[in-house]
């Protein structure tokens, strides 16, 4: 369990908010961020006891996180053990840098080149079937707004961006 918080703690530099074993339930979980849970964004890493491997899938695409240096993330990421799938760079079609990594179960990171960021960890990437009935979804039953969408013929991808209004 340490082994992967240390990842989060010494890359992204969140702080290990608190720790809470279920011992008759065989599973340990740990919640990092950077402020209280009760108002920022956090991630919790749950241990099943004599799990260590799982199947991620290809639906969920990747967490978002703002950095001042995505370069210098990267080589944090290298020295500690992270995957880098993508080098820095400007994204496809755009001109923000970015990079993707991955910690050590395989969940993927983009490092988006955005400073000062309030919400370090910024957002999630979901692959959808039907773009507009997720956004419908989101709208109606998460009270999110439509903020822009993002249609890439070339790259055949349409991206829409919602969030809390
Ligand atoms: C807008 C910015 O936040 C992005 O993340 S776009 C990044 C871009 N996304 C895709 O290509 C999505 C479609 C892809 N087939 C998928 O399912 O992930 C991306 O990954 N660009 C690659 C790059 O090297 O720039
Ligand atoms: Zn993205």
């Amino acid at each position: 369990m340490y082994g992967g918080c240390r990842f989060y703690i010494e890359c992204f530099g969140m702080k290990l908010l608190r720790k809470r074993d279920i011992p008759e339930e065989r599973y340990t979980n740990a919640f990092l961020g950077y402020r209280p849970e009760d108002s920022r964004f956090v991630i919790e890493l749950t241990y099943n006891y004599g799990l260590d491997q799982y199947d991620i899938g290809t639906a969920f695409g990747y967490f978002g996180k703002a950095v001042e240096d995505v370069a210098k993330t990267v080589e944090l990421i290298k020295v500690n053990g992270g995957k880098v799938t993508r080098e820095p760079d400007p994204v496809k079609g755009g001109t923000t840098v970015i990079a993707f990594v991955e910690d050590h179960g395989g969940y993927k990171f983009e490092l988006i080149e955005r400073w000062p960021a309030p919400e370090p960890l910024c957002q999630v990437m979901l692959r959808v079937g039907d773009l507009n009935r997720s956004i419908k979804f989101y709208e109606k039953a998460f009270g999110m707004e439509l903020l822009r969408t993002r249609d890439n013929p070339e790259y055949k991808i349409n991206i829409s961006l919602d969030a809390e209004p």
